[in-house]
C-alpha cells in the first residue's frame, strides 16, 4: 500500500476498511483508487459516507434535494434553488448570501460534507431551517430510502457528456494535490468511456433520474444545462413551480425573476470575492474559483479529436438508446 492510498485508509473505520478491500477497483483520478459500491465507482471515503447517509438520514417531506453528475451545472443549479425556495427570506440583492457564500456552502452536499468523516455536518441537521436544501451526486439507486419514500422533491441536472467530460477533466487537474501527476487527457478519456470516473458510469447516473423523473414526475425534476442555458426565465418559473414556490403575477412583473437569474449568473457568480478568492472543505482544500471555468456549451470542441468523438458517440448513442434522451452538444447560437 502506497502513501496515499494508506492516507485515504486512514479515514476509514474498520468496517469500511473490510468492505472496500472487498469490491472491485480500478485506479482513480484524484484518488488512488475507485471502487465499484452498489454499481458505481466511488473513492473508499465516499462509499463510506454514501453507507452512513443511506443508514442514517431521515429525509422530511419539505427538504429538496439538488442532485447531479458532477460538473454538470450544479453550482448554478443550487444558486438558482436557493435564491428561489428562501427569497421570502432574502428580496434584497444587495445583502443576499449568495453575495457572501459558495451554492456549495449553502446547498450542503451529504457526501462531502454533512456525512463525509472531515467536515461532518450531521450535528447541523436539526438547526437547518425548512425547507432544508441539499446537494448529491449519489446515483438514485444509492438515495437514503426516506428520501425515496418521503414526499421531498429531487431535482436533477445533467449536461451533455462531451462538455462533462472535458469540464471533469479541467476541474481534476485544478484541484489535484501536488505529489499526484497530472492526468493526461487520452488517460482521463479512455477511463471515462470505460465509465470509471467518480460516481460514473454517467450514461446510468442520467438514466436512474431520467426513468424515476418519468415514473414520477412530482418527485424528480430533470433538467438539462442546455436547456437552462437556452430559456433561463421558462426553466426559472418550472423550477420555482415543481418545488411549489411559484412566482406571483406581482413579482414577475417587479423583476423578481430577472433578479434572481442575475444573481446566479456565471457572469455575476465568477466575480464575486468569495468566488473568487475563498475555499471549501477540511480534508481536501478546493478553491472556489475552480467551480467558475468556461460556462460554455461546446467547448469540448476545443480539445477532443475526431476519433474521441466518434468513440464517445458511440457509446452514449449505444448506453442511451431506447430512453427518448439526447443532448445538445453545440451551442446553437455560436453554430455558422
Ligand atoms: N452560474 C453558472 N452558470 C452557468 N454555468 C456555471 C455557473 N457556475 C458554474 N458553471 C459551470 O458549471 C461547470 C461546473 O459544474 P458543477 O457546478 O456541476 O461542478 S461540481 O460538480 O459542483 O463540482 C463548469 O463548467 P465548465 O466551465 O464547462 O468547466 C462551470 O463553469
Amino acid at each position: 500500500m502506497d502513501e496515499q492510498e494508506a492516507s485515504e485508509e486512514n479515514k476509514l473505520s474498520q468496517d469500511y476498511k473490510e468492505l472496500i478491500i472487498s469490491l472491485p477497483r480500478e485506479k482513480g483520478w484524484i484518488t488512488p483508487y475507485l471502487y465499484l459500491f452498489q454499481g458505481f465507482w466511488h473513492s473508499s471515503t465516499e462509499i463510506q459516507a454514501i453507507s452512513t447517509f443511506q443508514n442514517h438520514f431521515q429525509a422530511k417531506d419539505s427538504d429538496i434535494v439538488v442532485a447531479s453528475v458532477p460538473k454538470s451545472g450544479t453550482t448554478w443549479l443550487k444558486a438558482l434553488t436557493f435564491a428561489i425556495v428562501k427569497r421570502q427570506y432574502f428580496p434584497s440583492l444587495e445583502n443576499h448570501p449568495l453575495l457572501v457564500f459558495n451554492p456549495h456552502e449553502l446547498v450542503p452536499p451529504f457526501e462531502f460534507v454533512i456525512y463525509d468523516e472531515t467536515n461532518w455536518q450531521v450535528h447541523e441537521l436539526p438547526k437547518m431551517p425548512e425547507p432544508r436544501l441539499f446537494g448529491t451526486h449519489v446515483p438514485f439507486t444509492s438515495l437514503a430510502k426516506s428520501i425515496k419514500e418521503s414526499n421531498s422533491k429531487i431535482i436533477y441536472i445533467c449536461r451533455n457528456l462531451f462538455d462533462t467530460f472535458i469540464s471533469t477533466w479541467a476541474f481534476v487537474n485544478k484541484i489535484m494535490p501536488e505529489f499526484f501527476p497530472a492526468l493526461p487527457l487520452e488517460e482521463a478519456f479512455e477511463r471515462y468511456c470505460k465509465g470509471i470516473i467518480g460516481f460514473g458510469p454517467s450514461w446510468n447516473h442520467i438514466l436512474g433520474y431520467w426513468r424515476e423523473s418519468i415514473a414520477r414526475p412530482e418527485k424528480v425534476l430533470f433538467l438539462k444545462y442546455e436547456d437552462i442555458k437556452e430559456d433561463v426565465v421558462f426553466n426559472v418559473k418550472k423550477i420555482a413551480e415543481f418545488l411549489g414556490y411559484p412566482f406571483t403575477e406581482e413579482e414577475e412583473s417587479s423583476g423578481a425573476i430577472k433578479n434572481i437569474i442575475k444573481l446566479c449568473s456565471f457572469e455575476n457568480m465568477k466575480e464575486l470575492k468569495v468566488n473568487k478568492c475563498g475555499t471549501m472543505g477540511k480534508g481536501r482544500v478546493v478553491e472556489n474559483k475552480h467551480f467558475f471555468r468556461k460556462a460554455e456549451i461546446g467547448d469540448w470542441v476545443n480539445y477532443l479529436s475526431p476519433s474521441m468523438v466518434e468513440k464517445l458517440s458511440k457509446i452514449i448513442e449505444e448506453k442511451l438508446s431506447g430512453s427518448d434522451l439526447s443532448f445538445r452538444v453545440y451551442d446553437l447560437n455560436n453554430c455558422t
